[in-house]
């Protein structure tokens, strides 16, 4: 009795090894479906980053211009990873230019977290970082920790960046380092200050507010920011600023000394052409194509395809039937009185058939 007993628990011992690996493959893959960012940025076949902190570093300190653009969500992100460029900033920008909204405030962390996830599925290489939107992290350390903290455990991102360079926000800023996120700082025009600032304007345009810009990005580096945007200051002081700092500055609108540039997605293809929205399109930018006039192109194109009966035509009609089918319904139809449901699948085919020879 006890002997067998024994037996049965060696058998099941020697069972349980041989089904160990198996058991841990499909542990893995149940964990990986019940939470499919693990698949994305932990699995054993993820691939390895190509930018990192430490390849942004050394291209610093070679003085290599870091190059970076946003990026908002699954096809943007495939675009961006597959030029190349260094990072792919989920910018709270999308509130503007995907949402429609006239200002970055009326974004959301849960909003910004959905676009984080679908940039992350998308990059294989790029350095992401995630742009803390307004009401995220001004209440207090620990609500700036917490969203920071989800940025990256849920949004799959590698690092955030937050506005402004008051010693709150410095504070907010060395509290989100010291719990293990990198952090970018940005200061000079900081778009979620729409409402005190009075408007996207340029800043640091006086020697005061400089040397202020100066002093704030200083304090931010001091924190323990790995990097800062320089937006919408004259170049000198992006200069300055530049020339301060140990860590890269990264401009937008701030001139060609800054150790790199951004640009947003829609901006720099040219995506916003149309005057409805000439608003949200600053003049610092360059357009390197004008993908919104070809959009527009194709829309109407296939509109009027499909006016004119040209659209889809035999050629992107793919789905075939056999002859011997075809005369099985065409008899069933007729003899279930639908004459004119019967020509019209015998004409089809016919239709078909001919584009086919055609073809060949
Ligand atoms: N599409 C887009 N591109 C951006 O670069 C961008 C956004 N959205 N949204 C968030 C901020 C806002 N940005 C902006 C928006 C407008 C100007 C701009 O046109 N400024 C005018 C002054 C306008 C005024 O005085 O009110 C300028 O002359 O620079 C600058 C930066 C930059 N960021
Ligand atoms: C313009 C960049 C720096 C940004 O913050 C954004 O796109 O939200
Ligand atoms: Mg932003």
């Amino acid at each position: 009795m006890l002997l067998n007993a024994v037996r049965q628990l060696a058998c099941a011992a020697v069972a349980g090894q041989q089904a160990l690996l198996p058991a841990i493959a499909q542990f893995s893959r149940g964990m990986a479906s019940a939470h499919p960012e693990i698949q994305v940025y932990a699995g054993p076949q993820a691939p390895k980053k190509a930018v990192t902190l430490r390849t942004l570093r050394a291209k610093y300190e070679k003085q290599q211009p870091i190059c970076m653009a946003t990026a908002y969500d699954y096809p943007s992100a495939v675009h961006v990873d597959q030029a190349d460029i260094d990072i792919i900033l989920v910018g709270d920008s999308v509130s503007m230019v995907v949402h429609g909204h006239d200002t970055t405030l009326p974004i959301t962390l849960d909003d910004m977290l959905m676009h984080c996830k679908a940039v992350a599925r998308g990059a294989a290489r790029a350095f992401l970082v995630g742009d803390l939107p307004f009401g995220s992290y001004e209440l207090s350390t620990t609500e700036a920790v917490r969203s920071a903290i989800r940025m990256l455990k849920e949004g799959g991102m590698d690092a955030v960046k937050l506005e402004g360079g008051s010693p709150a926000r410095v504070e907010a800023a060395r509290a989100i380092v010291e719990a293990g996120v990198a952090v970018m700082g940005h200061v000079g025009l900081t778009p979620q200050s729409v409402s005190v600032l009075g408007g996207f304007r340029p800043q640091a345009q006086v020697a005061s507010e400089a040397v202020r810009v100066i002093n704030q990005a200083k304090a931010l580096q001091a924190s323990g920011c790995f990097a800062i945007v320089l937006e919408c200051i004259p170049a000198p002081i992006a200069a300055a600023v530049t020339k301060a700092l140990r860590i890269p500055t990264i401009g937008i609108g701030a001139g060609p000394q800054c150790s790199g540039q951004v640009l947003v997605y829609h901006d720099l293809l040219g995506m916003m052409s149309h005057p409805h929205h000439a608003k949200v399109t600053p003049k610092f930018c360059k357009r390197y194509a004008e993908v919104g006039t070809i959009i527009q192109q194709a829309l109407v194109q296939y509109r009027q395809e499909v006016a004119d009966g040209l659209f889809p035509g035999q050629q992107y009609s793919p789905y075939s039937i056999q002859q011997q089918e075809v005369d099985l319904l065409v008899k069933e139809l007729e003899s279930s009185g639908m004459r004119d449901c019967a020509a019209a699948v015998s004409e089809a085919a016919e239709a078909a058939n001919a584009a086919k020879q055609q073809q060949r």
